[in-house]
């Protein structure tokens, strides 16, 4: 079987004609002695029996054969013949040449497992020359020298010419890959005996002899796997990771995809978090820049108010030392915690009283106006304030002792153009006396005069006291008030009644209809001869270029005979809106008193009919008036007399308004002038001593349906009910109800040992309307406002209850409806959509209905404060029932004696009342 004798056989895959055969076919060709690759060859695909289905069963190999590459190529032989075999004959040779030979062969050592030698001979062999081995896994090349060398070397082959087994490692290039450290055999012999193991059994009982073969490692076995296993399990741990990484090795292909989008991703997502800490910091600063900046603010407002409360009390802290009326340090020795207004500062002096003219001290405050007290007497009452209460939008609340008893002292700020509604508001409080309604004791006016400024704030408050007197007038005509005057009718009034007496007040009416700006003395004369000549129901021919609002002879009346400083004006419809004037008709008890009186100019207005009255107030303020600009010593009425501020001799009607219109001029813009006359005004009320609705609704535990908070609620809805009907009763609307105007006051007589009362009115409303200074939230509660209030303007005693039906819903759930909307959105909401509340699926289903119908969209839909008076008895009776209250025991709903019966169930809700405010003042 000699190499040469035999034939070549030309083994390609896949197979080319008959021309080439398989590896297979050629090796068991016994003739085939030179087997030649022409293509990459993959064993594995060459099928015969194997040893798993014939044991024992081999293909023989008789002769001595050479596989081959063709010449100059790297023709690679992948020898994975997996379960098959072929055995050499004893004395065979089988010779591998030229070729890169792979092998998913498992083990260390020969990649010729296919082949087994004949058992007991030691003369078969293979040789491999000129090859290159790649293998999936191997031990590093010294580790492969440490086994290779331990094997015997045959002493039939020819030796090394060292007689060693010679290697050597390098790092090789294959294929512009890099195998650093890679063994080459050069001369190397072994025996490989038939007891090596293979998995299927023994193979060896051949000689390998390695000439120039290089093994290049795919991946190397690490050391420390050597340590703990054996070198084989290393290596087939390595090739099953290279093999089970067929899969993994297209995803380490995909790897990079992923890792460049993560390349770029992270980055980018780290720059968004920065951006957006960076983003969060500046917020925070800003925030923190605002915070101080408001701090500042705040810090400068409350110094301004302590500078202002200071002034104040100097007026009022010289009777203290004579502590004549109350004694003591009401609010500072009393009460620890009264700081802001740190009470008589002891100031030498007679005792100042609240209502009793100018005071002493020259600190620019003057008193400007005062209405007759209903509560004690005018003289040697002085207002002591103790702690600050609250901060409502236009002025601060304090604790205070007047008139012999704890009151609440309302400071509100304004303007003098704002003083007239102010005044009718706070007269319309006056009037209330029922135990619903928080009750006004007293009101007093001040203005501030600065020295040097003293004629123009005169000439301002006499402008306004023109302009308050036309409101009064046009109100007793039963017109809407509209407007103020202006300058040329100003002028206008004395040359009218100069030049047209004679006139009827319709004469007069449709004069004034005709009077326009520019109207000349001689024109003007024209007309009323006209008039006069013409018959009272003649019409005048327009005069060219008139506009503007137009006066009646009342008004020209109290123009020219004006009013005192921040004088009132007659009445206007609370809150601002169209309700009915005829509520206040009749004018306040305070008014009447007024009256009465001979030195108040400041006394409510009289309405029409009370034209003496009016003339006879009016010429004491014009009076006041006249003697501020004309800024002489002679005194006039003592009641207003100023160190700033001195009446005139003398000087008519006529003069008076050029002077007021000269000093007009002089001054500037009519906002200056307003400037220059502040007028403040303390209320006094009733105190309250449990502080508003909202603040005990919000001890309330929100919607849980416990009998005893809910009775709580009901009661205290009901007397707000109460003082809703005594305005109704009088066709005044509230217009701002909600659980903040709502005070409540501790009561024996009451069955939850409080009582709710209304505050405010239309107070708020009708200082927002004049606001030039609001110094915190807006007046009128947004979310209390009905949709045709909010889309018509529309004003009627219905929008109470619409309030009141939010109100309800805020006592319940303590949330405030719509809270985070702001107004295009609420108005979407209420009047486009319809929207209310959600009704929280626990409240009880009559308060919920009650609640529903009283924010019905449509005002007739809503119930009458009488039907909702109705609705609310029977919910009490209910929960009284719950909590086993007997209900005839108990006092009416309103103030009534209590019979001994009732006492003792009246003790018992005022001690779980009591018990709620202590834990309460606890917390
Ligand atoms: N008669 C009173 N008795 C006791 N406390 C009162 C009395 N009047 C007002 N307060 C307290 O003073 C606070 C401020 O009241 P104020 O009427 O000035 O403002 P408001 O009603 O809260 O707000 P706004 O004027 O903007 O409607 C109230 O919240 C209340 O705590």
């Amino acid at each position: 079987a000699e190499e040469g004798q035999g034939t070549t056989a030309f083994v390609s895959q896949p197979l080319r004609d008959n021309t080439t055969t398989t590896l297979a076919a050629a090796l068991k060709d016994q003739r085939v002695t030179r087997i030649v690759l022409l293509t990459n060859y993959t064993a594995e695909k060459d099928t015969w029996p194997n040893q798993q289905q014939l044991p024992g069963t081999y293909l023989a190999i008789n002769r001595n054969v050479t596989i081959t590459g063709a010449q100059g190529t790297q023709t690679v032989l992948d020898m994975a013949f997996k379960l098959s075999a072929a055995q050499l004959c004893g004395s065979c040779r089988l010779t591998v040449h030229n070729l890169t030979v792979t092998n998913e062969r498992r083990g260390n050592g020969s990649p010729w497992d296919f082949f087994v030698g004949p058992a007991g001979s030691s003369k078969a062999a293979i040789i491999m020359k000129d090859i290159i081995r790649l293998r999936y896994g191997c031990t590093s090349a010294n580790a492969s020298i440490v086994v290779a060398a331990a094997l015997k070397r045959p002493d039939w082959l020819p030796g090394s010419s060292s007689g060693l087994q010679e290697f050597r490692v390098e790092d090789v290039d294959f294929q512009g890959h890099m195998y650093p450290q890679s063994l080459v055999s050069l001369d190397y012999a072994a025996d490989i005996p038939r007891t090596v193991q293979e998995g299927r059994g023994a193979f060896g009982g051949y000689a390998v002899w390695c000439l120039n073969v290089t093994q290049l490692c795919m991946r190397t076995v690490a050391t420390a796997c050597l340590e703990t296993k054996s070198v084989d399990a290393c290596v087939n741990d390595l090739i099953d990771q290279a093999l089970a990484g067929g899969q993994s090795a297209q995803q380490q292909q995909q790897l990079p995809l992923g890792l460049l989008a993560a390349a770029i991703a992270v980055p980018l997502l780290i720059a968004l978090l920065l951006a957006l800490a960076a983003a969060l910091f500046i917020s925070r600063r800003r925030k923190q820049q605002q915070q101080q900046q408001l701090d500042a603010l705040k810090q400068q407002q409350q110094r301004l108010l302590q500078q202002q409360d200071s002034a104040k009390q100097q007026l009022v802290t010289p009777g203290r030392k004579s502590g004549a009326s109350v004694g003591g340090q009401y609010g500072t020795d009393a009460d620890p915690e009264a700081g802001l207004l740190p009470g008589p500062v002891g100031a030498e002096g007679s005792a100042s009283v609240l209502c009793q003219g100018p005071l002493a001290g020259g600190t620019g405050w003057q008193q400007a106006c005062l209405t007759s007290p209903i509560v004690g007497s005018l003289d040697n009452q002085e207002v002591q304030f103790g702690k600050l209460l609250g901060q409502g939008s236009f002025g601060r609340v304090y604790r205070a002792y007047w008139a012999g008893r704890e009151v609440a002292v309302k400071v509100i700020d304004h303007d003098s153009e704002a003083h007239a509604a102010v005044a009718n508001e706070v007269e319309l409080m006056l009037s209330f006396n029922h135990p619903n309604v928080v009750r006004a004791l007293h009101c007093v006016t001040w203005t501030h005069v600065q020295k040097d400024d003293a004629a123009a704030a005169a000439a301002s408050a006499a402008a306004t006291a023109a302009a308050a007197a036309a409101a009064a007038s046009q109100r007793s005509a039963g017109t809407p008030l509209t407007g103020t005057l202006g300058s040329s009718q100003q002028q206008q009034q004395p040359q009218l009644q100069q030049q047209c007496s004679g006139l009827t007040d319709s004469q007069m009416q449709q004069l004034e209809e005709q009077l326009r700006e520019g109207t000349s003395a001689a024109q003007l004369q024209q007309l009323c001869d006209q008039l006069l000549g013409q018959g009272s129901q003649q019409q005048l021919p327009p005069v060219a270029g008139n506009s503007g609002p137009l006066l009646s002879q009342q008004q020209q009346q109290q123009q020219g005979l004006g009013q005192g400083m921040c004088a009132q004006p007659g009445l206007v419809a609370i809150g601002g809106s169209t309700s009915s004037s005829s509520s206040r008709s009749s004018g306040s008890s305070c008014a009447q008193r007024d009256r009465g009186g001979d030195t108040s100019v400041c006394g409510m207005l009289p309405t029409h009919g009370d034209q003496q009255q009016q003339q006879q107030l009016g010429a004491k303020g014009a009076a006041a008036a006249a003697a501020a600009v004309g800024g002489t010593s002679a005194g006039a009425d003592t009641q207003h007399k100023h160190p700033d501020v001195q009446p005139a001799s003398g000087g008519n009607q006529h003069s008076l308004m050029q002077q007021q219109q000269q000093q007009q001029q002089q001054q500037g813009t009519p906002a200056a002038l307003a400037n220059r006359s502040r007028c403040e005004t303390w209320l006094v009320l009733e105190y309250c001593d449990c502080g508003t609705l909202h603040q005990i609704a919000s001890e309330w535990l929100p919607g849980q349906e416990c009998d005893e908070q809910m009775l709580e609620r009901l009661l205290l809805l009901r007397d707000a009910a109460q003082g809703l009907a005594a305005l109704h009763a009088k066709n005044v609307v509230h217009g701002d109800l909600n659980s903040r105007n709502v005070l409540v006051a501790s009561s024996a007589s009451s069955p939850c040992g409080m009582t709710a009362k209304l505050a405010d009115l239309g107070l708020s409303r009708v200082l927002q309307q004049h606001a030039t200074h609001r110094t915190t939230q807006t007046v009128g509660t947004m979310s209390h406002m009905p949709p045709e209030l909010l889309r018509y303007g529309r004003m009627s005693t219905a929008v109470d209850i619409y309030a009141y039906g939010i109100t309800m819903y805020q006592l319940y759930t303590g949330e405030e409806a719509f809270r985070n909307l702001h107004y295009g959105q609420f108005y979407n909401a209420i009047v486009v959509q319809g929207a209310r509340p959600p009704v929280p699926p626990d409240m009880p289903s009559d308060y919920a209905l009650l609640m529903q119908r009283c924010w019905a969209a449509e005002p007739g839909e809503r119930p009458g404060i009488s039907n909702l008076l109705q609705c609310l008895d029977p919910m009490i009776k209910e929960r009284r029932k719950r909590l086993s209250i007997d209900d005839t025991s108990l006092p009416p709903p309103e103030h009534s004696q209590p019979t001994m019966a009732a006492a003792a169930q009246v003790v018992k809700v005022i001690m779980g009342a009591i018990c709620k405010l202590n834990k309460r003042q606890a917390r």
